[in-house]
């Protein structure tokens, strides 16, 4: 049988809500094929499509076995050393589509291949459930529909407004009157995980997270850039919130500095950005000895990249809980029989072999591209208008 590489195809899907999806198709000579997906941002989706492109003629041919010495070949070739970090977006898809090839051939789930399941199930919090929310109230309507669903955590961002690095007294005080709330409504038992989007100055995120200490949250996201690492370490110094960064960081190099720094308790990488299940699996071991636990970042990453994740997080000693966008299961359950069965919060391991999805080609074709006006965050200037209040930083243009 032969194993080598015969064809990547590349699919957009456009489930809702302004997002397009990145799939991709990957078959060997002898017509086994395998799925992944790319993970795409906000409008990048058809850059990272460029990249799977160009690399497409050097992949082809290869034996498809060969996972850790394509990603190896790749990474030097295309990645850090001549290209950009939406390299990283595109090699994961087609590394995640090896794996499923392999798994196939070998008739086992990827996670059986790697060593086997440390657990029976894998924890996930909801996200994307908070779209078309626009205040407090609507925010804790909402999350109260999604514990009626079952989920035992959930994750949202409590700041209004657009990300900024400097904010007003009343956007800090929005923040902290958004998490009382949610707790009141919510109960003891809820896990609120709180994302700031790397948005404020460690001065804000302290005096924020000290504020929430009363409210129990399960860990704080993202408190600042983590371009600069030492201001996410000077944060965490500060709070007794676990600290969460990672999913803007591709290679190990990146988070080996996380670690050296001791910056963040739980890493968010995310396998469909950082060059997949190899590299999510070397991240995960780099963590071990500094004691950080991961927790697997998945955002435009709803079919294949779930899937992959629940393999992933099947592996690692070191997990704690993974991510699910909850808004787009519905369109992706419309082109594929769902790898992951989710019940109350909890995902049941794929038996299938592979990674266990199988997308419905003419129903993802069905679905194609779309353009979308990229919001930005604009329209929240006449929501939030910036006053002179207090620290000075008035009027800053948004
Ligand atoms: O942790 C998360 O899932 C978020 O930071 C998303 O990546 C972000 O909202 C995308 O714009
Ligand atoms: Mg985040």
């Amino acid at each position: 049988m032969s194993m080598k590489i015969a064809r990547i195809e590349t699919f957009f899907f456009y489930p809702k809500s302004g997002k397009n999806l990145l799939f991709c198709r990957v078959e060997t000579e002898d017509g086994l094929y395998g799925w992944g997906e790319s993970y795409v941002g906000v409008k990048k989706e058809r850059v990272v499509d460029e990249y799977l492109r160009a690399m497409a003629p050097y992949v082809v041919g290869r034996d498809a076995h060969n996972i850790r010495h394509t990603a190896q070949v790749l990474f030097d070739d295309f990645a850090i050393r001549r290209s950009s970090v939406d390299f990283f977006c595109a090699w994961s898809a087609i590394e995640l589509a090896l794996w499923d090839i392999v798994g196939k051939k070998a008739g086992l789930p990827v996670y059986q291949l790697l060593g086997g399941a440390c657990r029976e199930q894998v924890r996930i919090y909801a996200n994307g459930w908070w779209y078309g929310v626009d205040s407090i109230d609507s925010t804790v309507e909402r999350a109260l529909q999604v514990k009626a669903m079952g989920y035992t955590a959930l994750k949202w961002d409590p700041f209004p407004g657009p990300w900024r690095t400097f904010i007003t007294r009343q956007e800090e005080d929005y923040a902290v009157a958004n998490v009382k709330a949610m707790r009141e409504a919510l109960g003891p038992d809820m896990d609120l995980l709180i994302d700031a989007h790397r948005r404020v100055a460690p001065h804000h995120a302290i005096r924020v997270a000290n504020r929430l200490a009363e409210y129990d949250i399960f860990c704080y996201e993202e408190p600042c850039l983590s371009d600069n690492i030492d201001l996410v370490a000077e944060v965490r110094q500060a709070i007794t919130t676990p600290v969460v960064t990672g999913e803007t960081l591709y290679t190990k190099e990146d988070f080996a500095r996380v670690l050296s720094k001791r910056a963040a308790d739980i890493l968010n990488p995310d396998i469909c950005a950082v060059g997949g299940l190899t590299q999510m699996l070397d991240i995960a071991a780099m963590a071990q000895p500094y004691a950080v636990a991961i927790s697997p970042h998945n955002y435009n990453s709803t079919i294949v990249g779930l899937a992959a994740t629940v393999h992933f997080s099947a592996l690692i000693p070191n997990f704690l809980i993974a991510e699910c966008f909850i808004n787009l299961q519905d369109a992706c359950d419309s082109i594929a029989a769902p790898g992951v069965t989710m019940k109350e919060g909890w995902a049941d391991l794929p038996t299938a072999p592979g990674l266990g999805v199988d997308i419905d080609v003419e129903r993802l074709r069905s679905h194609p591209y779309q353009d979308f006006p990229h919001k930005g965050m604009r329209q929240y200037r006449d929501e939030f208008p910036r006053k002179n209040y207090v620290w000075g930083m008035a009027n800053v243009t948004r």
